[in-house]
């Protein structure tokens, strides 16, 4: 049986209908259009609201049982709520993660949220290189599983100042001189490739999030997107970045990304990334310039 039978698919138009596009006001809708230039405005308008109304509505759920349960039980804390975005390399999650981020600040202006990147988890190139993993980066294979846990379990139980590596795209390896800290919030939303796989039967980071969310896309179209953004990283490059080398001959840059995607980004897409969107509560299928065609729910 085809795993994605146990979604809904529902069209872009009945999506739009679901929700009046009454959570944002005019002022918010405009702020957020001109933070967020890459969206398109209608996208936010009519695409987002919906989205926000329905992460609205869990935490709602959330956040009233989780008060109940602190009466029952006044030693136990309310658990932060985890977002987890999976989707192919350059689907578009980290800039939607930080749309969600900033929409989430608009409609719970008391509740903290921080955004975490699971390539704050990749091990850095030295290892890669030392283990034959540079063709296999990106791979569940090239990332510390066992500390992603560890870090959602700490967040989870609200432990402060938390410190967790950065992965820079611009220097194509883990920052040697820089760390993320992470407060105790009440929504984390973690964003990356790996983020809803599966990798044992012991290590399920999938398992500490409260809603899950896939980006999907047509691969030819991911992959376009792909090479889109290696010509915009190599255009801003600056001396000591990964990027800076292909300025001097960007056609070799062009060939060595198609030859990335094909020989790394895509079998990861196949084999990884992929298979792991049937752990999602929501799928969501964007077209071209990046607007959304479909949604799938999560019947069961
Ligand atoms: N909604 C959008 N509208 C227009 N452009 C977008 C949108 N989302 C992403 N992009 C563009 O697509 C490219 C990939 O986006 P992004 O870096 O967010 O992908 P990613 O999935 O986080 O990638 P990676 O897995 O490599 O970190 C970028 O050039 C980004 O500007
Ligand atoms: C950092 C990852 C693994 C995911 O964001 C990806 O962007 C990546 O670098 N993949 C390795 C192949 C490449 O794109 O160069």
């Amino acid at each position: 049986m085809n795993k994605l039978d146990d979604f809904q698919v529902v069209d872009r138009t009945t999506w739009q209908a679901i929700e009046p596009h009454t959570i944002f006001t005019k002022q918010q809708l405009e702020k957020l259009a001109q933070t967020f230039p890459m969206f398109d405005p209608t996208e936010i308008k009519v695409i987002y609201q919906p989205l926000m109304a329905l992460l609205e509505l869990k935490l709602a759920i959330q956040s009233k049982q989780m008060q109940q349960f602190s009466t029952w039980y006044p030693k136990i804390n309310a658990q932060p709520f985890v977002i987890g975005i999976a989707g192919s390399v350059a689907v578009g999650k980290s800039t939607m993660a930080a749309l969600l981020a900033a929409a989430l600040k608009i409609i719970f202006p008391n509740l903290q949220t921080e955004l975490v990147s699971t390539d704050s988890f990749l091990y850095n190139n030295a290892y890669l290189d030392q283990n034959d993993l540079m063709q296999a980066k990106g791979f569940p294979i090239s990332y510390d599983t066992a500390s992603f846990i560890a870090f959602l379990k700490a967040f989870k139980q609200r432990q402060t100042n938390l410190k967790i590596p950065i992965y820079s795209h611009q220097k194509y390896d883990i920052l040697t001189n820089q760390q993320q800290l992470v407060n105790n919030a009440d929504i984390l939303i973690v964003e990356g490739i790996n983020a809803l796989q599966r990798v044992s039967k012991d290590e399920m980071p999938v398992d500490l999030m409260d809603y899950k969310i896939y980006i999907d896309a047509d691969e030819k179209i991911i992959e376009k997107w792909f090479l889109e953004r290696f010509e915009r990283l190599v255009k801003e490059a600056t001396p000591n970045t990964y990027y800076y080398q292909f300025q001097a001959d960007l056609n070799v840059g062009r060939s060595l990304a198609k030859n990335t995607w094909h020989s790394i980004n895509g079998v990861n897409l196949h084999r990884y990334i992929g298979p792991s969107k049937i752990n999602a509560n929501l799928i969501l299928i964007k077209g071209p310039n990046h607007h959304l065609e479909a949604v799938a729910f999560k019947k069961y």
